[in-house]
């Protein structure tokens, strides 16, 4: 599905990682481990196409990235570490405005039945400002459950301030994810009870 090699990352003067090599095939759930600083968000969100690599290449479905953005993008869910919510809106205007951003057609009661699915049934019409924070990072992970479609899901930190019923649910859902033959790629500090051990990607011993 993926195929990343010889790839480097400079971030001002500093080179994070060079020479990084591997893939990602339908089912798989792999790690991004390493040290806080040693470039496991910059590696995602190059991955994603959100910055370019120093050196390197990445292949989708054998295809250099740069000649199959579109297809790329189309079969892409990437979120971030951060919420990035309007505190104005509602949970549901956040999640349907996500969705719309990403080019996805998210009917009102399927972008509902996303954000009951994910625990926020009694927050449907609150303004994100007075969500607590695993509140928040709820609002963007309800897109999972959107995005069956897209097969490779690229996650930053996607369990942080989640409760531990909610880590767990959370861990299912990636877990059902790739059995169903799509791949994750995620970073995370903390310990999830995945249905297989993911592959682990250390950066720590890759980093310069
Ligand atoms: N524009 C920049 N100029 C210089 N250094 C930068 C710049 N942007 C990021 N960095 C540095 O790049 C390094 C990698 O950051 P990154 O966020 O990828 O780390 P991380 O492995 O995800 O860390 P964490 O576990 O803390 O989330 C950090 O040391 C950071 O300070």
């Amino acid at each position: 599905m993926l195929a990343v090699s010889e790839l480097a990352c400079l971030k001002g003067d500093r080179l994070l990682f060079r020479g990084l090599s591997f893939s990602l095939e339908p089912g798989e759930l792999l790690r991004v481990a390493g040290p806080n600083g040693v470039g496991k968000t910059s590696l995602l969100r190059l991955l994603a196409g959100l910055t370019q690599p120093e050196a390197g290449e990445v292949r989708w479905h054998g295809t250099p990235l740069a000649r199959a953005r579109e297809d790329f993008h189309r079969g892409l869910l990437y979120l971030g570490h951060a919420a990035a919510l309007n505190d104005l809106l509602t949970p549901l205007e956040n999640l349907r405005f996500a969705c719309a951003a990403a080019g996805d057609e998210a009917e009102e009661t399927a972008c509902v039945r996303a954000l009951e699915r994910i625990g926020l049934a009694a927050q449907l019409d609150l303004p994100a400002r007075v969500l607590s924070q695993g509140q928040r990072r709820r609002v963007g992970l309800a897109r999972l459950f959107l995005s069956a479609a897209r097969p490779l899901w690229i996650l930053d930190e996607p369990f942080t301030a989640l409760d531990v019923n909610a880590v767990a649910d959370l861990a299912a859902t990636l877990s059902a994810h790739c059995e169903a033959g799509g791949a994750v790629m995620l970073t995370t500090h903390q310990e999830a009870p995945f249905a297989r051990a993911p592959r682990v990607l250390d950066l720590g011993g890759r980093a310069c």
